[in-house]
């Protein structure tokens, strides 16, 4: 670190759950981030939405500039570990909070696998209003993991994960996704997904999930 600079504020961290895989044994809670926790993660995704297309002059981009840093000022300030951040966590909003997935919402969760609404936003925009397919992989990982921890009642992590680009995958459209196991063979999960647009499928997952032994990072 240069002479005068300060360390982000990570004194809230109040102890360290972690036990292996990606899981804390801490309580479920949607109250972290308060009531409106969701409307702020919004407001984040429309930033990242609008910073996409945006051609700022030079003098907004100055503003800007200053305005997002204040902004970050203040949220290094409330900087926590990521076992009580509300981004991941609150399993009340789509995409558990989480910014850095494609927003998602699961309708269902039964035997035939794990079935949720997803949809790519502006800033996941691969070219020509496609959603990018390194966004597409990152919601089948996601939801492939979901399937798998349904499957094996437990964690796990993804050893590998092909995507089959069928179709364009749309932006700004509400496609329907869905994950299953298809077989499991001691500790691997073997995860199938297919993400659709109406009638038209746009891609299939074909994935391998291990199962963490206890304490495994
Ligand atoms: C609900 C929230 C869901 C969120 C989901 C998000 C999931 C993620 O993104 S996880 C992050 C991405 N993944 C990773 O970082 C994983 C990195 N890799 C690893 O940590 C390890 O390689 C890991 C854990 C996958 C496997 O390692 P390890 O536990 O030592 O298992 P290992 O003994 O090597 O293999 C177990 C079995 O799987 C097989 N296997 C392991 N990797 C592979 C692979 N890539 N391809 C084929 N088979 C494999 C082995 O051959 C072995 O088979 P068998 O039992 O028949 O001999």
């Amino acid at each position: 670190m240069s002479d005068g600079a300060v360390s982000p504020d990570t004194s809230t961290e109040i102890e360290d759950p972690h036990e292996g895989g990606f899981r804390a044994h801490t309580a479920i809670t949607t109250e972290r981030g308060g009531p409106r926790y969701g409307e702020f993660s919004e407001q984040v995704r429309t930033l990242m939405d609008r910073a996409r297309y945006a051609c700022p002059t030079p003098e907004l981009t100055d503003e800007l500039i200053d305005q997002l840093a204040a902004i970050n000022d203040k949220l290094a300030a409330v900087r926590i570990d990521e076992w009580h951040s509300p981004a991941g966590t609150r399993i009340d909003l789509p995409a558990r909070g989480n910014i850095t997935l494609p927003p998602f919402e699961v309708t269902d969760v039964n035997d035939d696998g794990v079935f949720a609404t997803v949809t790519f936003r502006d800033f996941h925009l691969g070219g020509n209003k496609a959603a990018h397919g390194g966004q597409v992989a990152v919601a089948f990982d996601d939801l492939g993991g979901y399937a798998s921890a349904v499957a094996i009642q437990g964690v796990s992590r993804t050893a590998y994960l092909t995507v089959q680009y069928r179709s364009i995958t749309p932006l700004n459209t509400p496609l329907q996704c869905r994950t299953w196991a298809e077989k499991v063979d001691g500790r691997k999960v073997f995860i199938k997904g297919t993400i659709h647009d109406g009638d038209r499928l746009c891609a299939e997952m074909d994935a391998l999930f291990i199962k963490l032994n206890p304490g495994q990072q």
